[in-house]
C-alpha cells in the first residue's frame, strides 16, 4: 500500500478530535511462525463508530486486543488519548459475545465490580447511584437486585453495557456483543448501541461477522484482508443519524452492503 492509500485510512477522512491512534501495527505468534497483522494504521475520533469486517482467521480479535492492551503487537505502537496503550487500561472499555455475569452477584453488583477490583468495596459502593442511572438508560430501571440468572441475554448484554460504561472509557471495543443473540433481539439491541453511544458522544469500534450490522452501525467500516490482516477498504457510511432499522432497505445502504459483499468474496486482496 503506498503513502497515499496509506492515508486514507486515517480516520477514513472523518473530521474529529483523534482519541485512538495505531501506527504500523502487527503482529506474528511467534510459537506457532503465524503473521496474523501486517502494519495496520487506524486513527478512531471522538464519538465516531467504526467497524471490522473480514474473512476468519484474518486476525480481528488479535487486533482488538492489541487496542485493548491485553496483548503486544510485535511492531508498531498505540496511542490512546495521546498516551500509549502498554496494558490494560481504566479508560478502554470492552464487550465481548457473552455478558460473564457473576451469578451470585446481583446486577448492580456486578455493574459495580470493575471499580470494586479496581478502587475496592467502599469505591464501588460509592458508585451505586452511578450504577442505577446506567440501568435506567440502557432501559433496566428497577433491575438493580436482580440476579443474573433472571435475565434474557438481550438484559444481560445491557448490563454488561452498564459494566462497560461504569468506568467512564474513552474507548469501547466490542467484539461481536450482540452475537448470541435472536436476530430481532440483535437488531433492537444494535438500535439500542447506536442511541447509548450517542447519547455519551462514545468513539466505539467493533469487531462483527455481519455486513448489514457494520452498515447500520458504521461512520466507518474497514474490510480487512485474510491473514496478514491489514484494511483493504475503508468505507464511509454516509446515512443520517440515528440511524434506523427501516434504513436496511434504503437502495443506499443495499449499495453498501453490495460494495462490502463484493470485496469480501473477492477475498479483501489488494
Ligand atoms: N494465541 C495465539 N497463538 C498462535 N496463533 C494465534 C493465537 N491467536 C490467534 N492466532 C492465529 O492468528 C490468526 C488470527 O486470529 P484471530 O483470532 O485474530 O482472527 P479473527 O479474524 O478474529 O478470526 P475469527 O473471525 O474466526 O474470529 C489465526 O490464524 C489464528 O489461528
Amino acid at each position: 500500500m503506498n503513502a497515499l492509500q496509506r492515508s486514507a485510512f486515517d480516520g477514513a477522512g472523518l473530521a474529529g478530535r483523534p482519541v485512538y491512534e495505531l501506527r504500523g501495527v502487527a503482529k506474528s505468534y511467534a510459537r506457532r511462525s503465524i503473521h496474523a497483522l501486517d502494519r495496520v494504521d487506524l486513527t478512531l475520533t471522538e464519538g465516531s463508530f467504526s467497524s471490522v469486517i473480514g474473512p476468519s482467521g484474518c486476525g480481528k480479535s488479535t487486533l482488538l486486543k492489541i487496542m485493548a492492551g491485553v496483548l503486544p503487537p510485535t511492531e508498531g505502537s498505540v496511542y490512546l488519548e495521546g498516551t500509549p496503550v502498554t496494558g490494560t487500561r481504566r479508560d478502554i472499555g470492552m464487550m465481548f459475545q457473552q455478558a460473564t455475569l457473576f451469578p451470585w452477584r446481583t446486577t448492580l453488583e456486578n455493574i459495580v465490580l470493575p471499580i470494586e477490583i479496581r478502587d475496592g468495596k467502599k469505591a464501588a459502593r460509592a458508585m451505586h447511584d452511578e450504577a442505577r442511572a446506567l440501568l435506567d438508560l440502557v432501559g433496566l430501571k428497577g433491575f438493580d437486585s436482580v440476579r443474573p440468572n433472571e435475565l434474557s441475554g438481550g438484559m444481560a448484554q445491557r448490563a454488561a453495557i452498564c459494566r462497560m460504561l461504569i468506568t467512564k472509557p474513552a474507548v469501547l471495543l466490542l467484539d461481536e456483543p450482540f452475537s448470541a443473540l435472536d436476530e430481532l433481539s440483535r437488531d433492537f439491541m444494535n438500535m439500542e448501541l447506536q442511541r447509548i453511544c450517542m447519547e455519551r458522544n462514545a468513539t466505539a469500534f467493533l469487531v462483527t461477522h455481519s455486513i448489514p450490522e457494520a452498515v447500520i452501525l458504521s461512520d466507518t467500516v474497514y474490510v480487512m484482508s485474510p491473514r496478514p490482516g491489514n484494511f483493504v477498504e475503508a468505507i464511509n457510511i454516509d446515512l443520517p443519524r440515528p440511524r434506523t432499522l427501516d434504513m436496511m432497505t434504503d437502495p443506499k445502504f443495499g449499495e453498501y452492503v453490495r460494495r462490502i459483499r463484493a470485496r469480501l468474496d473477492k477475498g479483501a486482496f489488494l
